[in-house]
């Protein structure tokens, strides 16, 4: 357990029958993982207490090897920016400090709650401007603003309950400051000028289908039409019920993510898969959430990549109110990413997120098994909103002088990593190139700030 700052009566703690060195063994012979050899690498044994440096590297070194056998030394980076929508959500997440109360954005509420909604046309601006500078991935997260419905249908199902917003979450946009209209206006206003635009969590397809009978696909599907290319994993947190009951007891379950990702990739997209651990879970229920993961990806093939989110604790109601003391270690980072890399053989990426853990981090886990260094985001609510500092924007220079230096070779990606382009790092400087509007000419340092994005 990390942070854990009580007993919380957990039914899953890392237990197992089999030991540290057999565990090893398999992983070095690339031998399928069950959940306690997992636990036995993720914990470096549990026949001692704590973490064992000497065992550690062992671990990040078998991880290391295995990332090089299944991708080489390449390492991944997208051209992206983040353009969330609205930060008004009820759902009440512990470990979230992105969100602000819905009603503080209603009409005539003064409360200064530093949080934003913005419409499809200030959506597509920014957008646009992004591409205009060479960026194709648009990536899109936001709280679940009642006023959110899936497409004009929906809004009318949902007005035609006799009380919306209890039975339903919904009140109309007359009821708000600014109107964020429907996920197919925004989907639609992102993609407008050529973005790829990765959208649409399990958590906000649900938000997207609630009060009808819409299977996930079927939501998916008309997303998709409206311009959604592929799904985010994120709202997975840790994918064990007696976890999010505690965490996040009103987002949807452990099934319903799994549903919701279903839904996805039988509508024919790609989507990523996250964990999202350092707080009250213990090492077991990494490793249970990995099995969840890996065995989706059995049954469906289109998750990838996979991002370690570390929690950031400083501004949460979870180390506000005592539950957590802080979040992962430096060694509990470095084993969760070497032991996703050694679990998930089905997986081809794992994500570093230098958001999470800033440069110096981020690069010592690419020789943990990571092989991707995530995208240049431009913006940033989430983190810094939890109390992180580590900034919003790489440039492709910034890249390229990271991944070199440790002497791996980097490579633009597109969002699905089917489009690669290695980058000569002699050959500078350095600016994405597989964009609608990408010449190869560098990002600005001096990206924008979405408060000012109508200067
Ligand atoms: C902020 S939500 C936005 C999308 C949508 N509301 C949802 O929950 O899916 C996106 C993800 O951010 C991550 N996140 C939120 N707060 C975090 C924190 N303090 N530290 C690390 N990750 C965090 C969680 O994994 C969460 O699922
Ligand atoms: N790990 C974080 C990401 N990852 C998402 C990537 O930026 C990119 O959208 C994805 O790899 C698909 O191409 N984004 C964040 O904002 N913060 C992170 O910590
Ligand atoms: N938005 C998430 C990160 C994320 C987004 C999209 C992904 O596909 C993966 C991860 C965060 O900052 O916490
Ligand atoms: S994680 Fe998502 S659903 Fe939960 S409170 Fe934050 S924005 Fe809302």
């Amino acid at each position: 357990m990390t942070g854990a700052a009580h007993d919380f009566g957990f039914e899953h703690v890392p237990e197992t029958d089999q030991s540290f060195e057999n565990a090893l063994a398999k992983a070095r012979a690339g031998e399928r993982l069950t959940v306690d050899d997992g636990v036995e690498l993720i914990t470096t044994g549990t026949d001692c207490e704590g973490i064992d440096p000497e065992r550690k590297e062992l671990v990040l070194e078998a991880a290391d090897r295995r990332r090089a056998e299944m991708v080489g030394d390449e390492v991944t980076f997208v051209a992206n920016l983040n353009n969330n929508v609205t930060t008004a959500c009820n759902t009440g997440c512990l470990f979230c400090n992105f969100k602000n109360t819905a009603h503080l954005f209603e009409s005539g509420s003064d409360a200064d709650h530093g949080g934003f909604t913005k419409t499809p046309a200030e959506s597509r601006d920014i957008v646009a401007d992004a591409v205009e500078m060479g960026i194709y991935e648009v990536t899109s997260v936001s709280g679940l603003h009642p006023a959110l419905v899936l497409d004009e249908e929906h809004r009318e199902i949902l007005e035609s309950y006799d009380n919306p917003a209890a039975e339903v979450n919904y009140k109309p946009p007359e009821a708000y400051d600014t109107d964020p209209a429907s996920y197919a206006e925004q989907l639609s206003a992102m993609s407008a000028d050529g973005a790829h635009v990765h959208s649409m969590t399990p958590e906000e397809a649900h938000h997207a289908k609630r009060g009808t009978d819409w299977s996930y696909e079927e939501v998916y599907r008309r997303l998709a039409d409206a311009g959604l290319a592929s799904a985010p994993g994120t709202a997975a947190e840790i994918l064990v019920p007696e976890v999010r009951e505690v965490i996040c007891p009103g987002k949807i379950g452990t099934d319903e993510w799994v549903a919701g990702m279903e839904g996805a990739m039988e509508a024919g997209l790609d989507v990523t898969a996250t964990i999202m651990y350092g707080h009250v879970e213990t090492e077991k229920h990494r490793v249970l959430h990995l099995d969840v993961v890996r065995d989706l990806q059995d049954r469906y093939g289109g998750i990838t990549e996979f991002v370690p989110l570390s929690f950031i604790h400083q501004n949460t109601p979870l180390y506000d109110r005592g539950l957590v003391t802080g979040g992962a270690s430096d060694d509990e980072d470095e084993l969760m990413v070497a032991v996703a890399r050694l679990y998930l053989d089905n997986v081809d990426h794992i994500q570093s997120s230098w958001v999470k853990f800033g440069n110096a981090k981020a690069l010592k886990l690419l020789n943990c098994g990571a092989d991707d260094l995530m995208g240049t985001i431009l913006s940033e609510e989430i983190t810094k909103r939890a109390g992180g500092g580590f900034g919003e924007f790489r440039s492709f220079d910034d890249y390229v002088d990271m991944i070199t230096a440790i002497g791996r070779r980097p490579v633009e990606r597109s969002t699905d990593y089917r489009t690669r382009r290695p980058i000569d790092p002699d050959d500078g400087p350095h600016g994405p190139t597989l964009g609608p509007r990408a010449d190869g000419t560098p990002l600005l340092d001096g990206r924008r700030d979405p408060a000012t994005a109508d200067d």
